[in-house]
């Protein structure tokens, strides 16, 4: 059986004067909907334009198709923090230095690369930029990107305040999920892998894993590969790409402070069977650019009083954002899923 991620419109939260309190109402309910029954939602009308998208999938080019000589020239340290700066792959052949480049010793590492982007002002973990000359305006692009997704990031999140229908306590606690300076941007390039290699040691160019923070938007190109899992039928999902689409998914924060009204999505990245890859070339390239979104480091997140009754005793004790992170990141590390 063939299951489609539902898709939401949330134009009426993007063009407020043309829409009413209603319409609002109604596309907050249908997102809140998707969200409860699978932890995760195709979103359109989220006020990231057409163009802008383009831009972003070429900057993400013109970033992985330099030499990694100078990739690395903004490496991201060992270990899983600070998660900043480039993590991957030297493509040329010669064997990459590990203290270069934190993730290069992983088995897995060969399928992706990818580069971490922080607020300007995040004062716990400071950017890692390539040199202005290396890629000129790259800076300064990815950080209004930054800024821009923040900014997109509140649209969901007040969809959901609105579907839920919350009281303003509530959307207060709802909000504090969401930090603008402590989010996190992600470019993503999956290199295209020959028919040879998918029939010997390739099993996901990103295995299965929850995000940790309060939920993830994400932008793919026209290459398939993210699936995300059925809480109810363990199945994975196809994401299909569309264009002027996001995928929404909901991470453990938003999880724990629903008390799994809406389930922390598990999502993987997966390579199709070699039999299904048409010729000698294999699968193509992928690219994807994902905004994680979640709270101050300091903020604790405990579950919100109305999802918890006699029937349904709370799951979760309140925890703090960045002692939860350095637990699960250290262990997302290990594995390969950072
Ligand atoms: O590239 C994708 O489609 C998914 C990326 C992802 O799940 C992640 O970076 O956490
Ligand atoms: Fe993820």
């Amino acid at each position: 059986m063939t299951f489609t991620i539902p898709t939401v419109d949330l134009t009426a939260f993007t063009a407020i004067s043309t829409h009413s309190d209603a319409d609002r109402v109604r596309a907050g309910q249908a997102l809140v909907a998707a969200l409860h029954r699978y932890g995760f939602a195709k979103v359109t009308g989220h006020g990231f334009a057409k163009d802008e998208v383009d831009q972003a999938f070429g900057w993400n080019q013109k970033l992985f198709d330099l030499p990694f000589a100078d990739k690395v020239k903004a490496p991201h340290p060992p270990g899983p923090f600070p998660h900043r700066g480039y993590s991957g792959i030297d493509q040329s052949g010669a064997p990459p230095s590990a203290d270069a480049v934190g993730n290069s010793s992983r088995k897995i590492s060969g399928l992706r690369e990818s580069y971490e982007v922080g607020s300007e002002d995040d004062d716990q973990q400071q950017n890692i930029w390539l040199p202005e000359e290396t890629l000129p305006g790259f800076r300064n692009y990815a950080t209004s990107l930054y800024e821009k997704l923040a900014g997109v990031g509140s649209v969901p999140l007040n969809a959901i305040g609105v579907g839920l229908g919350l009281d303003e306590k509530e959307r207060d606690a709802l909000e504090q999920l969401a930090s603008h300076r402590y989010s996190q941007l992600r470019f993503l390039h999956y290199p295209a892998v020959s028919k040879a290699r998918l029939q010997s040691d390739v099993f996901a160019r990103l295995p299965a894993h929850n995000d940790w923070g309060s939920f993830t938007m994400l932008f793919q190109d026209e290459n398939d590969g993210l699936e995300l899992r059925d809480p109810q039928t363990q199945e994975f999902i196809h994401a299909e790409p569309e264009e002027g689409t996001l995928v929404l998914n909901i991470g453990d924060m938003l999880g724990r402070f629903t008390n799994d009204y809406f389930k922390s999505a598990v999502h993987q990245v997966a390579v199709p069977s070699p039999d299904t890859a048409a010729d000698e070339r294999g699968i193509p390239a992928r690219r994807s650019i994902a905004f994680f979104v979640g709270p101050v480091p300091s903020h604790t997140v405990a579950t919100l009083p109305r999802f918890v009754s006699s029937d349904n005793p709370g799951r979760y004790d309140p925890v703090r954002f960045d002692e939860y992170g350095a637990v699960v990141s250290k262990y997302h590390y290990q594995v390969g899923n950072i």
